[in-house]
Parts: structure tokens; C-alpha cells; sequence
């Protein structure tokens, strides 16, 4: 009877704790919308040549709103936010500050005014700690004793564990992260841009990320956050701008639509899921991977460790995993950029292949999509014309080592058409696509050669919802007409959506492959994390 009554009493207090939480943020919420904005934007407009990647865009963000910045690839979000982090001229336009016009020329101007940028991809150094790389990125009346002891308090008021001494190159994805947000909290922000910020999170760290979030929010920071993950932007943010083809074409409360409404609002019209087709059925073996093992490569690289893999025609095999844990090293590996000493390691085709480089793996019917799209995949200041040479030099469009420049922009114009990248110009530098039309330029360049076997590393990271939903579709498309496709992702969702078959890649081992009925998100979570076999105290753990 205690017990009965003191639970009561819990529930109560539960309920009365959650009635008071949502009224104050009702009430927080109805104070934000009538504040005046920390930040207007007026009349925004970027020219890039004939290209028009900002036009006119209107957007005011309130102190502590946490507002999304939606778009499908090319929309003009990163030029947006790049004119308001200094890094690019507007062509014309306003920006207010607190109701003053100004002009922000540079970040460091930028971050005079209070703003923050935590960018997609981290610059941060290696090989120094947590606390140097701070220190680094500060002005110098920053000491390291300053730092760290700062780094401390802003640590534990937000929840965003990081050792002060800790080597950047022992920490995962989620905690560089981290290191990024710390560094932007030190220096006091009104308002924090993040660009996708969650794409290389474990949801556990996403959550934890969300929570981080709602307390600057309700501590008055403004934010502004880029995402085309539309369920945790619904979970989040209060207001959204949708851009769409550089216009601002509605701004809404995220959380009176849904996630499908929003898709919408982004494109234009609906965007549905991926065919399903009939079940695959998997016919010969096309890629076999025995026993492979390989030492790291790089200082902080990851080994692989005895892996066994087969790839039969006609089905999409999935490798899931969290970031860093040989996804990298078995591409390097699969691809020829790293060749083995046994030669029957791997096996494409039918031809024993593991010491062979990459063009010898193409010329049996391999292609691959490495996950660092410029740079790697593409050359950024080449055009696309020229870039098409990267994986077709041997075949249609070159001849006794010269280049049959005709024939390239045919199939540069070829792409760009099946896989709907939208360009600035005809035949632009790799460099000037948005990131998400580069890579679907870079998907289709591979599979436009109807490959007999196709490795891709993350073939969705940074794409929106159609263009993500274009590309799965022509993966399985492309094992529905006989050639085995194996995606290395990180994106549960997805490899639960297109894979036949799926295995967890986890410091360098891989688990056992098994249908993908056969897994659950939960059995898959655990092995990510390397806890499958005792899995009563992982989940215990977790
Ligand atoms: N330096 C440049 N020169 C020419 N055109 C550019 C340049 N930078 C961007 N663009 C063009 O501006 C448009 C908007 O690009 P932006 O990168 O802002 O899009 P985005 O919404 O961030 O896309 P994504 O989601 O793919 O990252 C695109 O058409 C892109 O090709």
C-alpha cells in the first residue's frame, strides 16, 4: 500500500512537473514570437553567373528559436548560411542585427557579432588534445589553463563529456563534434548555424546532441539548423524556411506537418518510398572476399581483420556500422586503392584480383563510389566532362590515350540526366555543384556503366529526400537487372529499406551476414557497438 501510494505521488509529481514544462514552453515560445528578431535577413540575393542561388530570400530568426533551414541539393542553403558566417558577399540584401543593419565581411567579424559555425566537416588537428585544438581556434588570450578550465564547466553545464587531454584521434565522430560546439560555446554565442549536424551521430549521440540543443534554446541562443533529416527537424525546431531553388517559398511551424507534408513543400510535389520490387533472387557468386586481412594503413587507421564476404548477382548486400570502424579500409581494400599480398583474398567476377589496383578491378566489371565526394571521387576544379574520365578512361571515352572530348560531354550530359543533377552552368567544374548533385553526378557516373559489381560507401550522405530516394531506387534497380551491390552506410534506415542481406562492420570485423529480415535495429545497434554476444549487459549498458 506504501509502495501503491508513494508510486500515486510520483505520477503525480510527474505530471504536474510535464503540465508546468509544456506551459512554460508555451509561454517561452509566445515571449520568442513577439521579441524582436537577433537576426533579419532582407532581400537576400547571390549571383553565381547566370545562376541565381539566393533570390530575394526574407528570414528572421528570435532569440532562442531553433529554426531549420530546408531545401532539396542546390536549394541555396549553404550559400545562405555562408552569407551570414561572412564567408560569402551577398549580391544584394540586408542583414539586421538587432535591429542595425550591418555587414559581416568576414567570420571573424561574424563571430564578433556572436555567431557560430559548426560545419559539416570538422577541422580539427589529430594529433593534438582536445584542449590544444580549442586553444588553437582561439584569439590568444586564450591559455591552455583557460581553456581547460573552461572546457570543464561548459562540459558539465550542457552535458558534453570530453576529456581536456584526450588525443583528437582516439575520439569518435560524435565527440570531434562535440569539441566543435564547445569551441563556438566559448565564445559565447547569440547564435549557433549547424550543417547537418547529426549525419555522423549514432542516434544515441544525435538524442544527446538534441538535449544540448533545447538547453541553449531555452538559455536564449538562436539556431540555425540545416538538416534533411525531416523527423528530427519536426522533434527539434520550432520554426522552418523552406528554400527552393534559391526562394524562400514558406516558412512554417515544422511540427503542425508532417514529415511527408514538408517533402513536399521542398520539391514541389510528393516524394514517396523506394519501389519494391519483387523479392531478389541471388544468382552467382560476383564478389568473394576470403579471409581478408589487412594492417592499417594510416596512423589512426583501423585493421581488418579476417573478413569474409560474398556478393551474388542480383542483390543489394548492406554493411552497416558507426563511422571509423574499417568502413574505409574494407572500400580501400574492395576497390584496389589498397591491393592485399593474396591474390585470391578477393575474387571479382570469377578472377582472383587482391593484388591488382583499381583499374585492373574496372576492367573486370567493378565500379565503386568512395565516400569523400571532391577531392576523392571528383576533381573539384575539373569539369564534369573531364571528370567522367576518373572511372571511363579505358573505355568510351578515350582512344590511344587521348580523350575524345565529344564523347565525354556526351556522357557528362548522359548523367546529368538520368540521375536529375542540377547544375549551375553547362558542363560546371566539379567544385561549383551543390554537394548533393555532385554526388549523384558521381553515382551515376558509376553506374551508367551497368557494373557487374558495385561498391558504394555512403551513397545518401548529404542528398534530401527525392534525390536519396532516386538513388536507392536505381541501387536496386541495378541488382533487380543482375549485378551485386553492396552499400556501405550508416544509415540504418536505409540499408533496412534496400539491403537483401546485411552484416555490422565493427573494428574491422564483420559480423555474420544475415537476411535482413532476420535483424531488428536493436540486434543491429548492438553489434555496432561491438556487445552482441553478451547482450544482457549491453543492453543494461545501454
Ligand atoms: N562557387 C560557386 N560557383 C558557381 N555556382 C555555385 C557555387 N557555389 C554554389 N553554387 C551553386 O549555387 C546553388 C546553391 O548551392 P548550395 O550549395 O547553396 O545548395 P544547398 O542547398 O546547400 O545544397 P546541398 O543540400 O546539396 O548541400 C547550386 O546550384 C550550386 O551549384
Amino acid at each position: 500500500m506504501h509502495h501503491l501510494h508513494s508510486g500515486l505521488q510520483r505520477l503525480l509529481a510527474t505530471t504536474v512537473f510535464n503540465l508546468f514544462q509544456s506551459e512554460l514552453q508555451c509561454v517561452k515560445e509566445e515571449l520568442s514570437s513577439s521579441a524582436r528578431p537577433l537576426v533579419e535577413l532582407r532581400g537576400i540575393s547571390k549571383r553565381y553567373g547566370e545562376l541565381l542561388a539566393n533570390d530575394a530570400v526574407d528570414l528572421a530568426i528570435r532569440p532562442g528559436e531553433i529554426h531549420a533551414l530546408l531545401g532539396e541539393n542546390g536549394a541555396g542553403k549553404s550559400t545562405l548560411v555562408k552569407i551570414l558566417y561572412g564567408v560569402v558577399e551577398p549580391s544584394a540584401g540586408e542583414i539586421q542585427w538587432e535591429g542595425r543593419p550591418v555587414t559581416i565581411a568576414s567570420p571573424v567579424e561574424a563571430r564578433a557579432l556572436g555567431i557560430g559555425m559548426v560545419f559539416q566537416h570538422f577541422s580539427l588537428f589529430d594529433e593534438l588534445t582536445v584542449a590544444e585544438n580549442i586553444a588553437v581556434a582561439l584569439s590568444d588570450d586564450w591559455t591552455l589553463d583557460a581553456v581547460r578550465a573552461r572546457l570543464g564547466d561548459i562540459s558539465h553545464s550542457y552535458g558534453l563529456a570530453l576529456e581536456a587531454d584526450r588525443a583528437v584521434w582516439t575520439l569518435s565522430a560524435g565527440e570531434r563534434q562535440r569539441i566543435e560546439i564547445v569551441r563556438c560555446l566559448l565564445q559565447g554565442p547569440r547564435l549557433l548555424i549547424l550543417d547537418e549536424p547529426t549525419s555522423v551521430l549514432t542516434p544515441q549521440e544525435a538524442e544527446h546532441l538534441f538535449l544540448t540543443l533545447d538547453k541553449l534554446s531555452a538559455e536564449g541562443v538562436s539556431i540555425l539548423y540545416i538538416s534533411h533529416k525531416l523527423e528530427e527537424v519536426r522533434r527539434l525546431c520550432q520554426t522552418a524556411t523552406i528554400l527552393r531553388a534559391g526562394k524562400n517559398v514558406a516558412s512554417i511551424d515544422p511540427r503542425a506537418h508532417s514529415a511527408r507534408e514538408i517533402a513536399a513543400l521542398m520539391v514541389g510535389n510528393e516524394v514517396g518510398g523506394v519501389r519494391s520490387t519483387a523479392p531478389h533472387v541471388p544468382k552467382g557468386e560476383m564478389l568473394t572476399v576470403d579471409s581478408l586481412s589487412l594492417p592499417t594503413g594510416s596512423l589512426h587507421g583501423v585493421a581488418l581483420s579476417s573478413i569474409d564476404l560474398a556478393a551474388h548477382a542480383g542483390e543489394v548486400v548492406g554493411i552497416a556500422g558507426i563511422a571509423g570502424n574499417g568502413q574505409s579500409e574494407l572500400f580501400a581494400a574492395l576497390s584496389g586503392e589498397r591491393p592485399t599480398d593474396r591474390n585470391d583474398a578477393i575474387i571479382i567476377a570469377g578472377h582472383p584480383c587482391g593484388a591488382a589496383g583499381i583499374d585492373a578491378r574496372r576492367r573486370l566489371g567493378a565500379a565503386f563510389v568512395p565516400e569523400e565526394r571532391l577531392g576523392h571521387a571528383a576533381a573539384p576544379t575539373h569539369r564534369l566532362s573531364e571528370n567522367t574520365l576518373i572511372s571511363h578512361a579505358a573505355a568510351e571515352v578515350s582512344r590511344s590515350g587521348f580523350i575524345l572530348l565529344r564523347a565525354a560531354r556526351r556522357l557528362a550530359r548522359a548523367i546529368v540526366q538520368s540521375f536529375d543533377v542540377r547544375m549551375p552552368e553547362a558542363d560546371p567544374q566539379a567544385r561549383k555543384l551543390s554537394g548533393g548533385n555532385l554526388q549523384k553526378f558521381v553515382i551515376g557516373r558509376e553506374m551508367i556503366r551497368n557494373p557487374a559489381v558495385l561498391v558504394v560507401d555512403q551513397p545518401t550522405w548529404g542528398v534530401d529526400a527525392g534525390a536519396a530516394r532516386l538513388i536507392r531506387q536505381a541501387l536496386v534497380d541495378l541488382a533487380t537487372a543482375g549485378s551485386a551491390v553492396i552499400v556501405i552506410s550508416q544509415d540504418l534506415d536505409e540499408l533496412f529499406e534496400i539491403a537483401d542481406r546485411m552484416a555490422v562492420i565493427h573494428q574491422g570485423r564483420l559480423s555474420p551476414m544475415k537476411p535482413v529480415s532476420e535483424w531488428t535495429k536493436e540486434s543491429v545497434g548492438l553489434e555496432m557497438l561491438g556487445v552482441a554476444e553478451n547482450s544482457g549487459e549491453a543492453v543494461h549498458a545501454l
